[in-house]
């Protein structure tokens, strides 16, 4: 069901009106110094969009897991002041995202003010999504906007919860064009639809794999797994990463693969290490020659070409998960080349979705994050939404 956003209403509908905003401000942050300040940029349309209509913004964000509990390492400072910066307007924070401070705070609002919360996750109430939290939380606002995407598949107070105590409850610009991307390429894409699937667990992503063999035109995987799918076939794999337990579940997988007449691609040759460090030995073997005590850490040349040549008349390419252990210079070449590749395929007028997580920092570290068509603000969001799941936090909105 398309949700409402904030296109959806006017300007007599949030003009002086306090708007409660969930943003995902969970950002790295490097002794005190916000190191990718990407998901604050990415919220600023919608905060911008309420200010210029004339809101007063409150802005509630997580940062971080610090348990229910204050911990002065994971307070919202930092993106106080760099959300001042990027608006050109003063961000007032609060020290806690209830209580008295908090309403003071709020009735000193002009129209157009932007006002962050603390963590919200200082609070045990938020993850457990706790009602009276909620109704706290919501007491200060008018109306909901959710632009959270990377923590829509949370059902918190702070995400669902609120929804039941404001309306409207609405969905930002970001989580608008999230769905927009993510949605459209897994329920009417343009095709060839291909989805590269990499990373170091087969266990996180096999709820993904699953769905998009129902949905793919080419499934391409890289990474850590197909260790476990070459064992599942009864090669010998070194000392390289396996899951014991998901071989059946490998060998179900390529089944399926077949029956569904999904072209399921594993690499054919890959850079072995003699152990898991930078500065390793390394060689290049094809699969079924993996020596004892060596491990794969990359997908090789050949696997790299293979890969480039089925991608080459793709019109929609999804990808999760680097090719190697793309951190160790030595190991990073196939997860480059890939994230080159799509950087062309962009080019031909194919639609590129890079799902989150650690792809965005490969892309990032290939210089080629705008030439994608879309990078996802959310790593978990974006898988849940891939496997078909629904995301409580969107949900949970207002239809339109
Ligand atoms: N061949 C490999 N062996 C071990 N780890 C790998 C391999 N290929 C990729 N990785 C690691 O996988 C990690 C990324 O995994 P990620 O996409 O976050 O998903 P998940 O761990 O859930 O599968 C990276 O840190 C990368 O170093
Ligand atoms: O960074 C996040 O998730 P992600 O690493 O899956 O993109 C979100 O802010 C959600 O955080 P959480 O996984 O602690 O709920």
């Amino acid at each position: 069901m398309p949700k409402k956003t904030v296109a959806n209403l006017s300007a007599s509908d949030v003009s002086g009106k306090k708007v409660l905003v969930r943003a995902d401000f969970n950002v790295p942050i490097d002794n005190g110094s916000i190191t990718d300040d990407t998901r604050i940029r990415a919220a600023l349309p919608t905060i911008q969009e309420l200010t210029s209509k004339g809101a007063k913004v409150i802005l509630t964000s997580h940062f971080g897991r610090p348990k229910g509990k204050v911990n002065e390492s994971m307070r919202l400072t930092p993106v106080a002041a760099r959300l001042s910066e990027l608006l050109g307007k003063e961000v007032a924070k609060t020290d806690d995202c209830v209580g008295d401070e908090v309403a003071a705070a709020v009735a000193k609002m002009q129209n157009g003010d932007v006002l962050l919360l603390e963590n919200v996750r200082f609070h045990a109430e938020e993850e457990k999504n706790d009602p009276e939290f909620a109704k706290q939380l919501a007491s200060v606002a008018d109306l909901y906007v959710n632009d959270a995407f990377g923590t829509a598949h949370r059902a918190h107070a702070s995400t669902e919860g609120v929804t039941k105590y404001l309306s409207p409850s609405v969905a930002g610009f970001l989580i608008e064009k999230e769905l927009k991307y993510l949605q459209a390429a897994i329920e009417s894409p343009q095709r060839p639809l291909a989805a590269i699937i990499g990373g170091s667990k087969v266990s996180s992503k096999i709820g993904v794999i699953e769905t998009l063999l129902e949905k793919c035109d080419k499934l391409l995987i890289g990474g850590g797994m197909i260790f476990t799918f070459y064992k599942a076939r009864g090669m010998k794999v070194g000392k390289s990463l396996v899951e014991e337990d998901k071989l059946e579940l490998a060998k179900s997988l390529e089944v399926k693969a077949k029956e569904r007449g999904v072209d399921l691609l594993l690499p054919t040759d890959v850079v072995v290490a003699d152990n898991f460090a930078a500065d390793a030995n390394s060689q290049t073997v094809s699969v079924d020659n993996i020596p004892d005590g060596w491990m794969g850490l990359d997908i090789g040349p050949d696997s790299v070409k293979t890969f480039e040549d089925a991608l080459a008349d793709c019109k929609t390419v999804i990808w999760n998960g680097p090719m190697g252990v793309f951190e160790f210079d030595k190991f990073a070449a196939g997860t480059e080349a890939i994230a080159r590749s799509l950087a062309g395929l962009t080019k031909t007028g194919a639609s590129t979705i890079i799902g989150g997580g650690d792809s965005v920092a490969a892309v990032e570290k290939v210089g080629v994050a705008d030439q994608m068509s879309h990078i996802s603000t959310g790593g978990g969001a974006s898988l849940e939404l891939l496997e078909g799941k629904e995301l409580p936090g969107i949900a949970a909105l207002d239809e339109a």
